[in-house]
C-alpha cells in the first residue's frame, strides 16, 4: 500500500471516530508503526508500505479509534526532552508537570554549586519523570523514585537505564514516606490529587487509561498532600525544600496543610494555561 493511501485512511478513520486531533494522531501514528517521517510522507508519497507495517498500523488507529490516548499505543511519550516508556501503572507524564522541574532546577543547581552533591525524593514517581528530567538536567545529582506500584517502578528503573541515568536513581516501593530513610536535600511529587467524585467526570482518555490510583486524591483530593506535609520535615535537610505539583484550585488548601507543619510557602508557579500549578516550600 501506499504511504499517502495509508495515511488518508487513517485520518478518515479517526475523524469518523470523533477524535479532535485526527490529522496529527493519524500522522503520529502511521510515521511510528511504518518507520516513515514526515519528509516520507511530503517527498515521497507513492513509497510502498509492507503489508505488516500496515497491519500494525491499523490496529494501533482501531486502538486510536476506541478511545485510547496516541503515547499509550506507542508506548512512550516525552517528557523534559528524555523519552520515557509507559506501561498499565504508570501515568502519562504531562507537559504541565514540567513546571515543577523548572521551579526546581534553579535551586537544585545552586545547591550543587555550593555544596557538590544533592539527593533528591520523587514521591510517586511513576515513570520516574520528575526525578530523571531533575537527573538528566544536574550531573551530581541522586535521585530515589518511591511509588506504591512495582510496575510503576519497573518502568522507572526502565527509563532510568534507557536514558543512561540508572546509576544515580534507585527505585523504593513504599506508601509515601513508609519505608524511605534518611534526609533529602529536596524532596519532589506530583501525587494523586483528583476529588475521588470528580474521577467519573474526567475525559475518557484520562478516566480509562491513567491508572486510577494516580489520579485518586481522595475525597477532597488532598489525602496524599495531608501525608507529605505531616512527615516531609523528617525527612528533609534542614535547608531543603519541598516542591509538589497541585490541581489548579487546591494552592490554598495545600498551602495551609504545609504552613501548619512548619514549612512556609517560597515559590508559586502557574502552568502552560496560567493556572497555579507548583508549590514549593521551605521549613521555617
Ligand atoms: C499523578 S501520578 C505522578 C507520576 C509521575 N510522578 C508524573 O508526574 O508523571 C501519582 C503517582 O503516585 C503513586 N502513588 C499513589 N499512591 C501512592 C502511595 N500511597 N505511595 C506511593 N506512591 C503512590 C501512583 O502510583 C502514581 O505513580
Amino acid at each position: 500500500m501506499k504511504l499517502s493511501v495509508l495515511l488518508g485512511e487513517s485520518r478518515a478513520s479517526l475523524a469518523e471516530a470523533g477524535i479532535d486531533d485526527a490529522a496529527l494522531d493519524a500522522r503520529v501514528i502511521v510515521e511510528h508503526f511504518s518507520g516513515t517521517s514526515r519528509t516520507d510522507a511530503i517527498g515521497r508519497p507513492d513509497m510502498a508500505i509492507d503489508p505488516r507495517a500496515v497491519a500494525a498500523t491499523r490496529d494501533a488507529i482501531a486502538r486510536r479509534a476506541a478511545g485510547e490516548p496516541v503515547h499509550r499505543i506507542l508506548g512512550f511519550r516525552e517528557f523534559y526532552g528524555l523519552k520515557l516508556f509507559l506501561s498499565a501503572e504508570t501515568l502519562e507524564p504531562r507537559p504541565d508537570t514540567e513546571t515543577l522541574v523548572d521551579a526546581v532546577l534553579p535551586w537544585l543547581r545552586r545547591r550543587v554549586a555550593a555544596g557538590g552533591a544533592c539527593r533528591l525524593l520523587d514521591l510517586g514517581t511513576g515513570t520516574g519523570a520528575i526525578a530523571l528530567a531533575l537527573l538528566a538536567e544536574v550531573p551530581q545529582a541522586t535521585a530515589v523514585g518511591v511509588d506504591l506500584s512495582a510496575d510503576a517502578l519497573a518502568t522507572a528503573g526502565r527509563n532510568a537505564l534507557e536514558n543512561g541515568l540508572s546509576e544515580r536513581f534507585s527505585a523504593i516501593r513504599s506508601n509515601w514516606f513508609e519505608a524511605v530513610s534518611g534526609r533529602f536535600d529536596a524532596i519532589v511529587s506530583n501525587p494523586p490529587y483528583i476529588e475521588s467524585r470528580e474521577i467519573a467526570t474526567l475525559q475518557r482518555e484520562v478516566r480509562e487509561f491513567d491508572p486510577a490510583r494516580a489520579l485518586d486524591g481522595g475525597p477532597d483530593g488532598l489525602d496524599a498532600y495531608r501525608t507529605i506535609a505531616a512527615q516531609a520535615a523528617a525527612h528533609l535537610e534542614p535547608d531543603g525544600l519541598v516542591a509538589v505539583e497541585i490541581g489548579h484550585a487546591q494552592k490554598r488548601d495545600v498551602t495551609h496543610l504545609f504552613e501548619r507543619s512548619g514549612f512556609r510557602l517560597v515559590e508559586a508557579r502557574s502552568d502552560l494555561a496560567g493556572r497555579d500549578r507548583v508549590l514549593v516550600f521551605g521549613r521555617n
